[in-house]
């Protein structure tokens, strides 16, 4: 495959505003990618438009190879893996279900096993069990889980279709700093069958598995590249609109506040 996602001068207006600007962006194969920018930024905007939910006003994109204009959006849609913290408003339908029919509704992109599960996708169930070390939850109904384990069988709930991007948007959003770690320890399993776009706020969560990061300042990217080039004093403080510096430990960079005068 020549490109994961390639974004050439791409433009998203909405009411005479232009939210997305002259967006040039590839993400290729291997590649694993972490998002930073600050609030309404743009972040989600340009995730809307990989999945296909914003259509871009102007340019050309890409996804999996797939032009858009030419493609079946509702089918490469089912190559791409979402989590975001923001499901937990839909957690009221699974409470009182299995981790197992939790995980095995991904098939079916939806809440509920409306359709025949077959013994073959049983087995990916324990395969995803296993490979994100949530066996020990087997039988377990979702509403007696730990947020932290909630955040993982989401995560093994996006894996069921087997997709080719994953998307988790801001999964560590509200763990304490043990349950953030555990989410986090997966992204070096995760990133072994599918391609990581990580949205987040807080640096220290792109792990050794993120190898490139996008900076979104105001609709635009800023830099976008192999982390250790993107991850500077000087491209981080224009980020964030405030100056900040960068250090790395344990392999994960840290931010520090510059005082204001
Ligand atoms: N459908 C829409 N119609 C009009 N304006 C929109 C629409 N979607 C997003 N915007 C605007 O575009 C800007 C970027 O929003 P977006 O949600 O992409 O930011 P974000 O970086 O994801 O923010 P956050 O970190 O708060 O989630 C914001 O000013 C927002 O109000």
């Amino acid at each position: 495959m020549e490109n994961i996602v390639y974004f050439n001068q791409i433009t998203w207006r909405r009411n005479n505003q232009e939210i997305l600007k002259d967006i040039n962006w590839q993400i290729k194969e291997g590649e694993q990618w972490a998002i930073l920018g600050l609030n309404g930024s743009g972040k989600t905007s340009l995730l809307n438009i990989i999945t296909g939910y914003n259509y871009p006003t102007s340019g050309k994109m890409t996804v999996l190879d797939q032009l858009f204009g030419r493609t079946d959006l509702s089918e490469l849609r089912k190559s791409i893996g979402y989590v975001s913290s923001a499901l937990d408003r839909f957690q009221d339908t699974i409470q009182l279900e299995s981790v197992e029919n939790v995980i095995v509704s991904g098939k079916f992109a939806s809440f509920g096993i409306y359709e025949e599960v077959s013994e073959a996708d049983w087995r990916l169930v324990d395969r995803i069990l296993f490979d994100l070390r949530l066996e020990y939850l087997k039988g377990k109904k979702y509403s007696v889980l730990s947020q932290g384990e909630r955040r993982r069988v989401l995560i093994g709930r996006a894996l069921m279709s087997r997709p080719e991007i994953l998307i988790l948007d801001e999964p560590c959003s509200g763990l304490d700093i043990l349950s953030r770690e555990e989410v986090l320890e997966l992204m070096d399993d995760l990133k072994e069958n599918t391609h990581l776009l990580y949205v987040t706020h807080h640096i220290e969560e792109i792990t050794e598995a993120i190898t490139h990061v996008a900076l979104v300042r105001d609709g635009e990217l800023v830099a976008t590249g192999e982390k250790r080039d993107v991850l500077t004093d000087a491209l981080l403080s224009e980020t964030f609109k405030i100056p900040v510096q960068v250090h790395w430990d344990g392999g994960r960079p840290w931010l520090t506040i510059e005082k204001r005068k």
